[in-house]
């Protein structure tokens, strides 16, 4: 089922008041988004953005102040949640406690007056794609299960109920590293197998690039890029995305750009013809992530001088880090296997920089995704 939203806002009311205050910031502004048939969609953001109150707008638990929703082509203004075809699991788990797993799986049947057959049929479905151990979950009392075991019961409850829509916050925030891993593997498999559309909220950059055919990424109320994680990570809209993608800290150098040339600190680069031809002269600031570094020797001039506080290991990815501090400005670099001492030289990537406004956070030019194969 395609999701559109259109326009919508949303105000909380303020505790204890009796209209929504319009100095409020709205917890949802102008949200648009579009999301195809079966396609999934991680929603991701710092705390307070409101992706909470995105996923329960589209459920139908808050209503919009305007602005509409359509579940293909039907505006479901008008359509109480429960009549919505749609499948919830939060970071609480809600399952039955007087019923085993099974029960919680076969409820939906019986309430439907679905066949006993029917219902086995689809909880042995899932149970396969489920894995390993999943069977011996259904057959105990479901206050005895973990919260790990709990959750996963949660989400195939879900999906027996063959929803047209799946809506899941932080659903596995709760498990531990390895529970977690697993169990985001079952849920793309199950998303998968039976195409449902989903939203999926998350705090974890990597469950979003691992769920979400896209990422939404939210701030104050507003889907500031959606795309694929390539689009996001390469060819961010601003400075706020650029940022939050990445495990590493991006640098930010303030620099000037006059005569096809980059000036920073006591640096100066001359500029490729595709930058040089696009930015026009004055301030900008340049974002370069630690991957995307040159080095020379001093002696090869050109460079910008780093002074190295520290160099880290990283033998799980084979690599070395040195982070340190050049003109100024907090650098991490991916530095060359057996770097020691104290002063690196550098030059950015020019293929794989971005340059933001220096007074504003927009992008001026993003490196785009660079072709592996
Ligand atoms: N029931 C409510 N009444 C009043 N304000 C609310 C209510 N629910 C959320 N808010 C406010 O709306 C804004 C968005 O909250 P929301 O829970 O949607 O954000 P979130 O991105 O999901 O946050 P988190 O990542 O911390 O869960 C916040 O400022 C929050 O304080």
């Amino acid at each position: 089922m395609r999701i559109r939203l259109a326009d919508v806002t949303k105000r909380y009311l303020r505790e204890g008041s009796l209209r929504v205050a319009s100095d409020e910031p709205p917890a949802l502004d102008h949200i648009s988004l579009d999301i195809a048939d079966g396609e999934t969609v991680s929603v991701v953001g710092p705390s307070g953005c409101g992706k909470s109150t995105l996923l329960r707008l589209v459920a139908g638990l808050e209503t919009a102040d305007c602005g509409t929703v359509h579940y293909d082509e039907h505006d479901v203004a008008d359509v109480a949640p429960q009549d919505r075809g749609i499948g919830m699991v939060f970071q609480d788990y809600a399952l039955y406690p007087t019923m085993k797993g099974a029960g919680n799986l076969k409820y939906y049947f019986d309430v439907h007056r679905r066949t006993e057959d029917e219902a086995r049929a689809r909880a042995k479905e899932i149970a396969d794609i489920m894995g390993v151990g999943f069977e011996l979950l259904l057959g105990q009392q479901t206050t005895t299960l973990s919260g790990g075991e709990q959750q996963r019961v949660a989400i195939a409850r879900c999906i027996v109920r063959d929803p047209t829509l799946f809506l899941m916050d932080e659903p596995i925030v709760n498990l531990d590293a390895k529970l977690r891993e697993s169990t985001r593997m079952e849920m793309a498999k199950l998303l998968k197998r039976y195409g449902i559309t989903t939203m999926f909220v998350t705090h974890d950059q990597q469950e979003a690039v691992f769920m979400g055919d896209r990422i939404a990424l939210m701030r104050a109320g507003r889907v500031v890029q959606i795309g694929t994680f390539d689009e996001l990570y390469y060819s961010p809209v601003n400075l706020f995305v650029a940022t939050f993608f990445g495990s590493r800290p991006l640098a930010v150098l303030p620099a000037t750009v006059a005569d096809r040339t980059v000036r920073f600190g006591e640096a100066a680069w001359p500029l490729p013809a595709v930058l040089a031809d696009r930015l026009e002269p004055g301030p900008v600031r340049i974002g370069v992530r630690p991957e995307a570094w040159r080095f020379a020797g001093a002696e090869s001039g050109g460079g910008a001088r780093m002074a190295v506080d520290r160099i880290e290991s990283v033998p799980a990815e084979r690599l070395t880090l040195a982070h340190g501090t050049v003109s100024g400005a907090r650098v991490t670099v991916v530095a060359p296997a057996g770097t020691a001492g104290d002063v690196l030289w550098l030059t950015p990537d020019w293929e794989a920089a971005t340059f933001f406004a220096a007074d504003g956070e927009h992008a001026l030019h993003t490196p785009g995704a660079p072709e592996f194969f």
